[in-house]
C-alpha cells in the first residue's frame, strides 16, 4: 500500500466528522477575505475614493463581526479537529495492539518492546498530525483563488511580488523533500534505540548488577543518546531551516510590495486602500505557505513513520491499521457491530470461536521452522501423540526441543508442514491450541506485577475448588502458607518477589487452573528440584490421568513416565521410543540418561563437538 492510499483511508475513515472538520476550517481560512475588502473599504472612505452606505462605523461593524465570527470557528474547528485527530490514532493503535496480540506469541514484534512503544507512540502521532493539517488545504487553495483574483484586478504585478515567495518556497520544498525524509528516519531509529535501551536496562537491572556491567552498559547509553543527539539535531535544522525560508521569502514580498507600492501611489495609479488590502492578504499568504510547507513537511515524516508501522505489521497488509473497529469513544461505537462481541470478548475473540475438538489424536507432519536470523530451527518433525499418552522430548541444549513446542502451538509461525488434530489439519494452530484444547507452561515463566491469586487465575472464574487443586498439584501449598500475605501476596514485576521455582510452580498451577485436553510443559527442571519435580509428576497423573502429556525434559523423573521418548538432534529427530528401548540404541540418550549429575559434562561435550 503506497502512503497516499494509506493516507486515504484515515481521510474516509470518519467522512461526515473530517468533512465537518475541513469545512470549518475552510470558513476560518476564507473569512479574512471579507476584513481585507473592509479596510481597503475603509481607506477608500477616509480618501473620499468611495462612499459606504454606513459610514466609517458600518465598515468598522463588519471588521469586528468578521473576526468574531473567524474566532468562532476556530473554536468549532478546534472541536471537529481534536474529535477527528484522537479517533483516527486509536483507530491505528488499537488495530497495531489487535495485530500484535495475534501474532505468534514468540514473534508478536519484530523489534524491542521500547521500539515497539516508539512506533505506538511517535510514528502515529506523526501519522496522526498529516492528516490533521490537511483540512486546512482546500480553505487556503480557496483563499489563495479569490484573493489573487482580487489582487490581479487591482494591479497584476504587484500580484506577481506576492506570489513570487509562495513559488519559491514550494520549490524549495520538494528540493529538501529527500534530505528531510532521511534525516527523520534516522532520528526516529535512533530515538528508538534509545528507548530499547532503557527498556532493556531496566528489564535487566540485576544481570547488569551481577555481571558488575554498569559502566559498559551507561557506556553503550551514552553512545546511542549521542548518536541520537546528533540525528535529532540534524532533523530539527532541517526541518527550522525550511521554515525559515518560508517565514523569510514572505517578508522578502512585504519589502517588495512596499517599494513597488510607493513608486505607484506617487503617480496615483495606487490607493492607500489597495495598498492595505495587498499587506492585509500578504498576511494571510504567509499563513498559507507556512501551512503548505508544514502540510508536505508532516506528509514527508508520515511516509517515513508509515514505513515503520509496516513493518510491525510484519508482511501482513497495512489495511489492517485503518480497518474499522470499535475504538472504545464516541456514540459510534453503538453502531459498530463488532462493538458488542469485542466488550464481551476481548480484541482476538476468534480464538473462543473455534470448535471444541476433544483430542484423540494429534500429529505433525514434516513440520518445520527456521529462525530467519539464525536458519537454526526444526526441520521434518513428524509427531504422534494419542489421548492419555506421555510423551517426552529431549535432547541436548539447542536442539530443538522449545522451537518444536512453539511452532507445534502456533508461537511460532511454522514454515512448512502439517498439524492434525483428530484427522484435521488446524489451519490456525495460535487460535486453536488454548484452553480447552491445551494450556501451556513456557521454560521462562510470565508473571505479572499482581496477586499471585490473580496470575494463577488469569481472568478465570475464581472457584476456590479450581484454585485450590491446581496450587496443590503444582506443589506449592507449602510455599503459599509461609507466604505473608498467601494467595493476596504481591508478586512484583515479573514475579521477582518469588523464587525461580515458586514463578515456575505459579505458571504451571495456571495452566493446571485450565481444562485441557492437552498440557504442553517446557522444561520445568530449570528452576525445579528433582524431589519437587518427583512429587509434581506423581499429582498430576494422579488427577489428570485421562489427559494427554507434552513434555520437554531430560531429567529422569518425566522420562521414566513417558511412553513414549522423542531425542532431538540439530533440530531433526535423532531417535524415539521407550527409555529401555533408547538406552540401548541411542548414544545422545545414553549420555542424557546417565548425565543428569553431570549435565556441565554433557553440555561441554555438545558445544565442543
Ligand atoms: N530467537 C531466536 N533467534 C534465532 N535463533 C534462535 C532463537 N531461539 C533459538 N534459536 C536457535 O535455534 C536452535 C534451537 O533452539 P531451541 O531453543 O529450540 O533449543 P532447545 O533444545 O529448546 O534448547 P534448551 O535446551 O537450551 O532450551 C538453537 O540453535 C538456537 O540457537
Amino acid at each position: 500500500m503506497k502512503t497516499r492510499h494509506f493516507f486515504w483511508r484515515l481521510l474516509t475513515y470518519r467522512p461526515i466528522l473530517y468533512l465537518t472538520n475541513l469545512l470549518m476550517w475552510t470558513i476560518v481560512h476564507m473569512i479574512p477575505l471579507l476584513p481585507g475588502l473592509a479596510t481597503k473599504a475603509f481607506f477608500d472612505q477616509l480618501e473620499g475614493n468611495i462612499t459606504f452606505p454606513y459610514g466609517v462605523w458600518g465598515i468598522v461593524a463588519l471588521l469586528i463581526s468578521a473576526t468574531l465570527a473567524r474566532i468562532m470557528f476556530i473554536a468549532l474547528g478546534f472541536l471537529t479537529d481534536a474529535r477527528f485527530r484522537f479517533r483516527i490514532s486509536m483507530l491505528m493503535r488499537r488495530n497495531l495492539l489487535a495485530h500484535v496480540l495475534k501474532q505468534p506469541g514468540a514473534r508478536a514484534i519484530p523489534c524491542s518492546p521500547g521500539e515497539g512503544i516508539s512506533n505506538f507512540r511517535d510514528d502515529i502521532d506523526q501519522t496522526e498530525e498529516a492528516v490533521s493539517w490537511s483540512v486546512d488545504g482546500l480553505g487556503l487553495a480557496g483563499f489563495a483563488i479569490v484573493a489573487s483574483f482580487i489582487l490581479i484586478s487591482i494591479d497584476a504585478q504587484m500580484t506577481f511580488f506576492v506570489f513570487v515567495p509562495l513559488i519559491l518556497v514550494v520549490c524549495t520544498a520538494q528540493f529538501a523533500t529527500s534530505r528531510i525524509q532521511k534525516y527523520r528516519a534516522a532520528s526516529r531509529e535512533a530515538t528508538a534505540k534509545v528507548t530499547g535501551s532503557i527498556s532493556e536496562m531496566f528489564g535487566n537491572v540485576q544481570a547488569i548488577q551481577v555481571a558488575g556491567a554498569e559502566a559498559r552498559i551507561v557506556g553503550r547509553f551514552v553512545k546511542l543518546s549521542d548518536q541520537r543527539r546528533k540525528t535529532m539535531v540534524k532533523d530539527k535544522l532541517i526541518t527550522e531551516a525550511l521554515s525559515s525560508i518560508f517565514t523569510n521569502s514572505v517578508n522578502l514580498g512585504t519589502g517588495l510590495i512596499l517599494i513597488l507600492a510607493g513608486y505607484k501611489m506617487r503617480s496615483g495609479a495606487f490607493t492607500v486602500g489597495d495598498l492595505s488590502l495587498f499587506i492585509y492578504y500578504l498576511t494571510f499568504v504567509t499563513q498559507l505557505i507556512g501551512n503548505v510547507g508544514n502540510f508536505m513537511t508532516y506528509y514527508k515524516q508520515m511516509t517515513i513513520s508509515f514505513g515503520r508501522l509496516k513493518n510491525m505489521l510484519q508482511g501482513t497488509h497495512a489495511s489492517a491499521l485503518t480497518k474499522p473497529a470499535y475504538i472504545g469513544i464516541g456514540k459510534d461505537h453503538e453502531k459498530d457491530a463488532e462493538a458488542s462481541n469485542y466488550i464481551q470478548n476481548g480484541p482476538i475473540n476468534e480464538k473462543n470461536q473455534v470448535e471444541f475438538k476433544p483430542l484423540e489424536h494429534l500429529q505433525t507432519r514434516s513440520l518445520t521452522y527456521r529462525y530467519p536470523e539464525t536458519g537454526r530451527g526444526i526441520h521434518n518433525i513428524d509427531l504422534n501423540l494419542t489421548r492419555g499418552s506421555f510423551t517426552v522430548i529431549t535432547g541436548m541444549i539447542g536442539s530443538g526441543k522449545t522451537t518444536l513446542v512453539r511452532s507445534l502451538l502456533g508461537l511460532l509461525p511454522a514454515e512448512s508442514g502439517e498439524i492434525i488434530w483428530n484427522g484435521q489439519t488446524v489451519s490456525n494452530p495460535a487460535d486453536f491450541f488454548v484452553p480447552p484444547h491445551s494450556a501451556y507452561t513456557s521454560q521462562i515463566p510470565r508473571l505479572y506485577s499482581d496477586k499471585l491469586k490473580h496470575n494463577i487465575l488469569l481472568g478465570e472464574p475464581e472457584t476456590a475448588d479450581k484454585l485450590e487443586q491446581s496450587i496443590y498439584t503444582a506443589v506449592m501449598e507449602d510455599d503459599i502458607s509461609n507466604l505473608q500475605d498467601g494467595l493476596d501476596t504481591m508478586v512484583g514485576p515479573r514475579g521477582v518477589k518469588l523464587s525461580g521455582g515458586q514463578a515456575q510452580r505459579t505458571a504451571t498451577a495456571r495452566m493446571l487452573a485450565r481444562d485441557a485436553q492437552l498440557y504442553v510443559f517446557d522444561d520445568l527442571s530449570s528452576a525445579l528440584d528433582v524431589e519437587t519435580e518427583r512429587i509434581l509428576w506423581e499429582r498430576i497423573f494422579s488427577e489428570r490421568s485421562d489427559a494427554t502429556y507434552l513434555v520437554v525434559s531430560h531429567r529422569k523423573a518425566a522420562l521414566t513416565h513417558a511412553d513414549h521418548i522423542i531425542v532431538l538432534k540439530d533440530g531433526t529427530i535423532e531417535a524415539e521410543g521407550t527409555v529401555d528401548l533408547l538406552l540401548e540404541t541411542s548414544q545422545s540418550f545414553r549420555e542424557l540418561w546417565y548425565g543428569e549429575n553431570t549435565e556441565q559434562d554433557i553440555i561441554t561435550k555438545n558445544h565442543s563437538g
